[in-house]
């Protein structure tokens, strides 16, 4: 993906803005690696599904460029697959023939279609509902079907807007192994958007946050997390909560600037800069000494999270959308006045 640009016309008031265009994707590029699951996050807003629409072909960019296995047309049966955020389904057709449609659509043999749909339905716990019109299925499983049809004739690029939306954890678990097992060691790749951290651990490969229409970021979670995580979290359980002063005067002691989260007699929470941690086996080895010395009954101390990291970024889109938002009633009131 090069450069890809997309601009809606912009109404607010019943008027147009004086620039009266917004960057929906500000020239976003990146690459999907055979056998990835790159996972595109960010807040509401940022320009996800406007992205995803591009990749589809739903939606003209206005610059940019996309290329799919070495520029072959995304028309062409088996190259792509598209599970779009919406359930997009004909409400009286069953499940079996939404999917017997679709095989059908991307040139499948009748024979590689029945044994594929018998798969898929047993991977994802759907033979209870291939009878079942569409307008009848509950939000979980008519996601499940989308997701279903978008994997049908193993395209090479999968396309999967929020796919686990509405799914019970059980049926999220399962969703997840599906997608593992249909991308790990095969020669083709997926971008997955997504609002569920949880969901982007467990089948991403690589991540990349999307702010306010530009990717912010994009690397493993693991390189996300060094590089835009503030630091470390500590958390204490304290055996003997007369010892509180002492552990707080030692754990500063160890990490100069920690700063002294919750207060709770038996609980100590720290968040920790990263340039108080040389190293992480030094670390542990002071945090076991303490440990030893005040009878400390646990401790526990972890980068930040993926959340974290997430919620640090997130933070410039709303900086930005609050400086919009006030330019604007400055610019309603200004034309209001004359
Ligand atoms: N059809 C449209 N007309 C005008 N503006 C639009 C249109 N579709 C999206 N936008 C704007 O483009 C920006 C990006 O929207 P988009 O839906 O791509 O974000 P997103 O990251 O997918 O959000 P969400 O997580 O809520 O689905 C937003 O400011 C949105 O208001």
């Amino acid at each position: 993906v090069d450069s890809l640009r997309k601009e809606y016309k912009v109404k607010k008031g019943g008027f147009f803005f004086k620039k009266n265009r917004k960057a929906a994707t500000k020239n976003i590029s990146f690459c999907v690696r055979k056998s990835e699951v790159l996972g595109l996050l960010g807040p509401n807003g940022a320009g996800k599904t406007t992205s995803m629409y591009m990749l589809a072909g739903e939606v003209k960019p206005i610059a940019g460029e996309v290329v799919l296995c070495g520029n072959v047309p995304a028309e062409s049966p088996g190259i792509l697959g598209y599970c779009p955020q919406n359930n997009s389904l004909w409400p009286n057709l069953t499940v079996k023939e939404h999917l017997e449609i679709y095989a059908a659509v991307k040139g499948m043999k009748k024979e590689d279609a029945g044994v594929a749909i018998r798969r898929i339905a047993e991977a994802l716990e759907l033979k209870e509902h291939m009878g079942k019109a569409a307008r009848k299925l509950s939000l979980g499983v008519s996601r499940k079907v989308c997701f279903a049809i978008s994997m049908l004739g193993n395209p090479n690029i999968v396309l999967l807007d929020e796919p686990s939306t509405g799914l019970d954890p059980k049926g999220q678990q399962r969703l997840w192994r599906a997608i593992r097992a249909a991308f790990k060691n095969k020669d083709r790749g997926a971008i997955l958007t997504t609002h569920y951290m949880e969901e982007a651990e467990a089948v991403c490969d690589r991540v990349a946050i999307m702010v306010y229409g530009k990717i912010r970021c994009i690397g493993s979670i693991q390189q996300l997390k060094s590089k835009f995580g503030k630091g470390y979290l500590l958390e204490i359980k304290v055996k003997e909560s007369h010892q509180v002063d002492q552990i707080h005067k030692e754990i500063i002691r160890i990490f100069p600037h920690a700063a002294r989260q919750d207060r709770f007699s038996s609980l100590l929470v720290y968040k920790i800069p990263k340039d108080n941690v040389q190293s992480l086996s030094q670390a542990f080895l002071l945090l076991q000494e303490a440990k030893r010395a005040y009878n400390i009954e646990e401790y526990s101390f972890s980068q930040s999270t993926l959340e974290q990291v997430f919620i640090e970024l997130a933070k410039e889109q709303e900086k930005e959308d609050f400086r919009l938002n006030n330019t604007f009633q400055w610019r309603h009131l200004r034309t209001e006045s004359i």
